[in-house]
């Protein structure tokens, strides 16, 4: 039996990590960790789990010293642009957490009227690379400033007078007097993987552990749907459920005028999806989670 396992890198502390650990709980997977708490071992699989700080994933997997990573595409996306690898890690896929926007953000007071507006200006910003490509796009010659972090300070401090940055809510923007003027780049956590090939035995942990992780994201939108409805209906509600395939309808025992529809949803389930069924006749409407799916 080949003792070969698969070096996955994941955030130790921060905004990625509890969705890293989360998808890895989903998948059927437990870590146990290291005293240092830098190392962790899969339970279940042949995989070894480094903790790092995030701006070192894209290097680690791209020298190989690890062979998979989940990363902000933000961070990814910076790395590559930058051209710092000369054979970079690939991305994989997307793994639908840890959303953000990169948004060029200006003080309050700015009557902001398009990117023109940035030029001669200074912008302060942790991604110089992608900060510089938008800009070299909307033509505009601006100053990029480097820093860190706490990059919303830059402005207060006369660093800097705007700057680019990662938003979600924006509360933190509003805080320091900032309001966000345009979107540099959308951005979520993705996985990533070392260029080279892998061994059969090591391409085969990576297959399975990304069966796991397909059906882990298809049945996190996914919802199972179960509805009383007129049997004049059927064809009306099947074309309006999000996202299924044929639904299953069933006799209501003493009823012939109604059946019971039941569904799997692909896509999120609204409670205006809701109110629509029901205004098509639906009752009793039940929507269940999946916990897992396979195709
Ligand atoms: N407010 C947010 N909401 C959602 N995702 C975010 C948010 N802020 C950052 N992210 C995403 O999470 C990644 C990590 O953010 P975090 O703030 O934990 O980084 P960090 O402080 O540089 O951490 P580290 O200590 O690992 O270097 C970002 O690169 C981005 O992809
Ligand atoms: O739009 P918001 O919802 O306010 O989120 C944006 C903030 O979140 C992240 O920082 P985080 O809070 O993770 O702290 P950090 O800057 O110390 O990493 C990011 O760097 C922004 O500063
Ligand atoms: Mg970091």
């Amino acid at each position: 039996m080949s003792d070969e396992r698969l070096r996955l890198a994941i955030q130790k502390s921060g905004r990625l990590s509890d969705g890293s650990f989360e998808l890895l709980k989903s998948c059927g997977l437990t870590i146990s960790r290291g005293r240092d708490k830098l190392y962790g071992r899969v339970q279940e699989m042949p995989i070894d789990v480094m903790l790092l700080r995030d701006d070192d994933i894209p290097a680690f997997v791209a020298d190989n010293a690890c062979d998979i990573g989940i990363v902000g595409q933000n961070v990814f996306e910076e790395e590559l642009l930058s051209g710092i690898h000369d054979t970079p890690a690939n991305e994989v896929m997307e793994l639908g957490f840890a959303r953000c926007r990169l948004m060029l953000a200006a003080p309050k007071e700015w009557s902001f009227d398009g990117a023109t507006m940035l030029a001669g200006k200074r912008i302060a910003t942790s991604y110089p690379a992608l900060t510089k490509a938008w800009l070299e796009a909307e033509s505009v010659d601006s100053k990029v400033v480097m820093m860190k972090g706490s990059v919303e300070v830059a402005p207060r401090l006369k660093i800097a007078d705007a700057v680019c940055d990662i938003v979600s809510t924006g509360a933190t923007l509003d805080a320091n007097g900032l309001k966000p003027v345009a979107t540099v780049f959308e951005s979520q956590a993705i996985l990533i993987r070392n260029a080279l090939k892998f061994s059969p035995e090591k391409q085969a942990i990576f297959d399975a552990l990304l069966k796991r992780i397909n059906g882990v994201l298809r049945s996190r939108d996914a919802k199972y749907i179960m509805m009383n409805a007129p049997r004049s209906a059927v064809a009306a509600i099947t074309e309006f459920l999000p996202g299924a395939d044929a639904p299953t309808v069933l006799e209501l025992a003493g009823n012939p005028e109604k059946v019971a529809i039941h569904a799997v949803c692909g896509e999120s389930v609204f409670w205006d999806t809701l109110e629509e069924l029901k205004k098509l006749g639906a009752s009793a409407i039940l929507v269940l989670p999946i916990e897992k799916m396979m195709p």
